[in-house]
């Protein structure tokens, strides 16, 4: 076993946790969010993307987000950026990293960004080649990793073949992500597996959804191969548009309890992710995805600790 003693978590919320809610989401609350989690020690955030707002209204206000932002040293901004148009946009807006993001199955790939996995590559390649031209770090999202909504099960051997191809266009690292959250920790381990076949292990991340409950044991399996970069979201907000009842990211107050109970270390407050948290469900108007920040927040109220309340449900 190869547990690492230091995570570094990427909060994804203001991205991937808010572009498919329905409600629109101000692009003050938006900034507001940003502010609690560098405020709770958050050194990555992932903030907005610059695609067509056809096809993802809520980011829409991307510009509004990053000029709105008040930047801290030391804090990763980034961004998803899926074509030159997209990066002519947001290179104005400077963020520290930009993402691209392709798929490991074909279906995945024409839903979500309109084109195949080659003809995506394409579309990178010039991207990727401007970004690191401008000293702008990039990163590549490999979706359904695990599994597809559209095609079911995903072989090892094509997460490789994507990590390859976003190595060789010059992607300086990826995420392997469960976009549907069907993974199980051997199933999530061989995809890792497999990208570590293309790059070193400090260069790849574990971006696991929830959906069947599994995003903790896949993060547990993901350490033992000692994988120490994640990516969740504030109170499990979040889903892609293009999955279907695919729910959000493994919470980020539930990796940190994880992380911590762990003695594994993060730089980020508990508590105060928990105000962001609760920060953002108050403004969506619903209960936290996150079971910790229910549970601390219970205690906080002063209904019980989590521990008796357990306690009394076994008398
Ligand atoms: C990629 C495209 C744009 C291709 O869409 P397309 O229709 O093939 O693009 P196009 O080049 O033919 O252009 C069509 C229209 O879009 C505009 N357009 C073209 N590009 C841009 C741009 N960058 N920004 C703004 N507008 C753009 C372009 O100007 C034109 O406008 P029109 O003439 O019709 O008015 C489209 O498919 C798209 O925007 N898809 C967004 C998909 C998306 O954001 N999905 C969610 C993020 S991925 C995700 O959540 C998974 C991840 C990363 O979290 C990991 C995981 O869990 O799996």
């Amino acid at each position: 076993m190869n547990i690492p003693t230091r995570v570094r978590i990427i909060d994804v919320g203001p991205r991937d946790g808010l572009q498919n809610e329905k409600q629109a989401v101000p692009s003050e609350v938006k900034i507001g969010l940003v502010q609690r989690l560098q405020d709770a020690g958050l050194r990555e955030i992932e903030v907005t993307s610059y695609v067509s707002p056809k096809w993802v209204p809520q980011m829409a206000d991307n510009h509004a987000v990053m000029s709105g932002i008040a930047r801290q040293a030391g804090v990763r901004y980034s961004v998803l950026t899926p074509n030159l148009k997209g990066w002519e946009a947001a290179v104005a807006d400077r963020p520290d990293e930009i993402v691209v993001f392709g798929a490991a199955s074909e279906a995945f790939s024409q839903k979500n960004i309109n084109c195949s996995i080659a003809e995506s590559i394409e579309r990178f390649a010039p991207v990727v080649e401007a970004a690191r031209a401008a000293g702008v770090a990039v990163r590549g999202a490999m979706s359904c990793t695990v599994g597809c909504p559209y095609e079911g099960e995903i072989a090892p051997e094509r997460v490789a073949y994507l990590a390859g191809l976003m190595k060789g266009i010059g992607v300086q690292r990826v995420d392997v992500a469960d976009t549907i959250g069907v993974g199980t920790p051997l199933k999530v381990q061989r995809a890792i597996a497999a990208t570590l076949q293309h790059y070193e292990l400090d260069a790849v991340s574990g971006h696991f959804h929830d959906t069947y409950g599994q995003a903790l044991s896949n993060t547990l399996a993901a350490l033992e191969l000692g994988v120490w970069n994640f990516q969740s979201s504030v109170a499990g907000l979040g889903g892609c548009p293009y999955a279907k009842g695919a729910t959000g990211n493994v919470a980020t107050e539930d990796l940190v309890y994880l992380l911590h109970g762990m003695g594994i270390e993060t730089g980020i407050d508990l508590d105060k992710l928990v105000d962001a948290g609760a920060y953002i469900s108050d403004f969506l108007g619903r209960k936290s995805g996150s079971r910790v920040a229910v549970a601390l927040l219970n205690k906080r109220a002063g209904q019980g600790t989590p521990d008796l309340i357990a306690a009394s449900a076994c008398l």
